[in-house]
């Protein structure tokens, strides 16, 4: 079997285990540099089904970068040529907005592949979201998240509105926190869901899923021990952005999905189930950004290695629980409490 768009682990790979390529394009936007600070300059392309673009449109609306930096969301289908952009033939599939590239230039791509080969005829790399592309140029700036949140972070702040200058996602005090945070956060959660599902053998799986687990009881105790609401105190940072778009999909995809199933989030961790609840609920950059209908429909249709049949459960609902709501077991035993 040749290594495919779709092929997780490579064949061959007696491990069973994934293994996530690096990106490719890791340009920097920077004052005076190749790539400069411009409103309507730079477009992002992302899914709204990626974790990993995920933390870009958050970031971008909690910076007010919405007149700064135009996005365009792809498909949530993605089959053997990648990520394709909507057609009009997708005007009643649910939750697609019909947009075409609408860059310049780009009016016949049908495919992020087809901006990842007109920068490089020869790219050998995955066509991944997020892609920062600079539209004057014609090159792809970056398509590291964890590097655009960051520019994002600080780059444009000459030409935000006030409001938006202090908001600080990566403060001083908090970097060496939120580096080891992010030191097994990222491995063990973020790609943590990933190991498990695409592992194609038992051991594989039961490595990650156990991993996964053991670092979610670790988030857990942290919540439990901080005033909050946020994972670092009384203000957002990188590390909510960073776990939250892993979190939200947890109970709507990856229990089922990427048979991440020791405990589910809404009935297993009190502490992590608030914490998600109040960043969707009451940060609008959380909750905007956060499409359900791609989450679901994405992974469950375009896995098919997975899932052979596509058939996307129709469960849990609703995918997240208002914060006054429980489930009933939880509705039950807080019943229960309340008359001792
Ligand atoms: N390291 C990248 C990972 C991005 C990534 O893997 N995105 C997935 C979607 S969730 C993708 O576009 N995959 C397409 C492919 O690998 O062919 C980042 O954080 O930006």
């Amino acid at each position: 079997m040749k290594m495919g768009i779709t092929n997780w682990v490579a064949p061959g790979d007696k491990s069973g285990e994934f293994k996530r390529g690096q990106s490719q394009f890791r340009n920097f936007i920077q004052k005076g540099g190749e790539f400069p600070p411009e409103k309507g300059r730079y477009h992002l392309y992302v899914s709204y089904a990626c974790p990993w673009a995920h933390r870009t449109l958050i970031v971008r609306q909690l910076k007010g970068l919405e007149d700064i930096i135009p996005y365009t969301s792809v498909h949530w289908h993605m089959q053997e040529k990648g990520w394709r952009f909507a057609t009009p033939e997708d005007k009643d599939t649910p939750g697609v907005e019909v947009t075409a590239d609408p860059v310049e230039g780009h009016e016949k791509y049908t495919h992020l592949r087809d901006i990842y080969f007109q920068v490089d005829p020869e790219y050998k790399g995955r066509f991944t979201v997020p892609t920062l592309y600079d539209v004057k140029q014609g090159k792809i700036v970056s398509n590291e998240s964890s590097e655009i949140i960051r520019m994002f972070y600080t780059e444009f702040d000459d030409i935000i509105e006030d409001k938006y200058k202090n908001v600080s996602l990566y403060p001083k005090e908090l970097q060496a926190d939120i580096e080891a945070s992010n030191e097994w956060i990222y491995p063990d959660i973020n790609n943590g869901v990933y190991r498990s599902g695409f592992a194609t053998t038992e051991e594989a799986y039961t490595k990650a899923v156990t991993t996964l687990f053991s670092s979610l009881d670790r988030v857990e105790e942290h919540l439990s021990e901080t005033e909050g609401p946020f994972y670092f105190g009384k203000n957002i940072t990188e590390a909510d952005v960073r776990l939250y778009t892993t979190i939200v999909r947890f109970d709507p995809v990856y229990v089922q999905h990427f048979k991440t199933n020791i405990r589910d989030i809404r009935s297993g961790y009190p502490y992590i189930h608030k914490w998600l609840r109040n960043l969707y609920w009451n940060s609008p950059a959380f909750k905007d950004t956060t499409e359900f209908t791609h989450i679901k429909a994405h992974y469950t249709k375009s896995h098919t290695q997975i899932n052979p049949c596509s058939i996307t459960p129709v469960g849990p609902e609703p995918p997240i629980l208002k914060e006054d709501e429980e489930v009933p077991a939880v509705k039950f035993a807080l019943a229960m409490a309340a008359q001792k």
